[in-house]
């Protein structure tokens, strides 16, 4: 299981700090797909780079406990983190494609992985190779292949044959099908899906995309601001999301089912993140704000089994559901 503790990520830039990551607490059991969502610069590939340790050197984990089976990873020396990494923690980064060495040919490049992380002997991993590649459907006669000579899905699910082959207790995917067309993304979420039921592994899966997010992961993290704004079941999330933002989010999503109302736009922008904020991150673009919002920051509390959401008006979130499918309720923050 994957354990974050508040967790606190902030990048120093020329003048000053951008905390990116605030007070951030969550949990992924094994056999768990938990869906991270969130608008372009919350701070999602931040958070899955931190769990990783492969951030830039700009960027400070300045406090938090990143727990996976117990054992705290940012305890660990580089070196040790290096051997997680690959092995019990499996990146599928956000243009996996271009992952793959140019001048290597597959066969290479899977082979170097297995004997940096494993003592097989050669014809073992020969068989663990073949293996890998046929379940993601690939003929082992692209195993003589060098990338530029397979289609972008091909590469995909190579990467994630190559990231799987390890059996990883953590799989963190940050938009892995983002750049594909919606047939072979669905093809690569089943494969993805199918082995990481078969490794009983935990995955957080990052993306833009909220109905592929609602109809592929057990649960969701809504993010916003570098926090987490609601956290629950993905049913308690269909049924009665309660967060100002998360309902905003699903109004403004195509194929989330909607019974053809007209998609709202959320106005404004995400906040910059130069300060540590005081009130809701949201109360600059939320339809329901009060003083309260904008001095005390709400905590992040439980409502239900499961189901925690940081808003000081939570008891009136099924007023807001309705009102927030009018356009015009997002019109008054214009
Ligand atoms: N190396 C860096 N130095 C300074 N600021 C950074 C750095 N990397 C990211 N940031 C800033 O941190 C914030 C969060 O970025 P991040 O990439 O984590 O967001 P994201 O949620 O993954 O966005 P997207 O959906 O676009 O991938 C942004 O404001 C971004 O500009
Ligand atoms: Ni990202």
């Amino acid at each position: 299981m994957l354990q974050v503790n508040d967790l606190y990520v902030n990048y120093k830039r020329d003048n000053n700090k951008a905390y990116v990551i605030q007070n951030l607490s969550m949990k992924i059991r094994r056999g768990e797909r938990l869906g991270l969502v969130g608008e372009s610069g919350c701070g999602k590939t931040t958070l899955a780079r931190a769990l990783l340790r492969l951030l830039s050197p700009n960027a400070v984990i300045s406090s938090g406990q990143i727990l996976l089976d117990g054992e705290d990873l940012l305890a660990l020396s580089k070196e040790q983190m290096r051997k997680k990494r690959g092995k019990e923690i499996a990146f599928i980064p956000q243009n996996a494609m271009n992952a793959l060495n140019p001048v290597h040919r597959i066969r290479d490049q899977l082979i170097e992985l297995l004997y940096e992380h494993t003592s097989m002997p050669k014809k073992k991993a020969l068989e663990t190779i073949r293996a890998a590649i046929h379940s993601v459907d690939i003929h082992e006669r692209h195993l003589n292949d060098y990338p530029h000579q397979l289609s972008g899905g091909m590469k995909q699910r190579i990467i994630i044959a190559m990231t799987l082959m390890l059996q990883p207790t953590l799989i963190i995917a940050d938009e892995p099908t983002t750049a594909l067309d919606v047939i072979v993304q669905q093809n690569i979420l089943h494969k993805l899906r199918t082995m990481q039921e078969a490794l009983n592994s935990a995955l957080l899966f990052i993306s833009h995309d909220l109905a592929l997010v609602s109809s592929f992961c057990h649960t969701i993290v809504v993010m916003y601001g570098g926090k987490i704004m609601e956290t629950c079941r993905m049913e308690q999330f269909l049924a009665r999301a309660s967060h100002p933002y998360s309902i905003g989010l699903q109004y403004a999503s195509p194929n989330f089912s909607m019974n053809g109302e007209a998609l709202i736009t959320i106005p404004g922008m995400p906040p910059k993140l130069t300060e540590l904020s005081k009130g809701c991150q949201f109360h600059e673009r939320c339809p329901f704000v009060s003083d309260k919002c904008v001095s005390v920051e709400p905590k992040l509390q439980q409502i239900a089994e499961g189901h925690k959401v940081a808003c000081h008006y939570v008891s009136e979130a099924q007023r807001f559901r309705r009102e927030a499918k009018e356009i015009a309720t997002w019109e008054r923050r214009r």
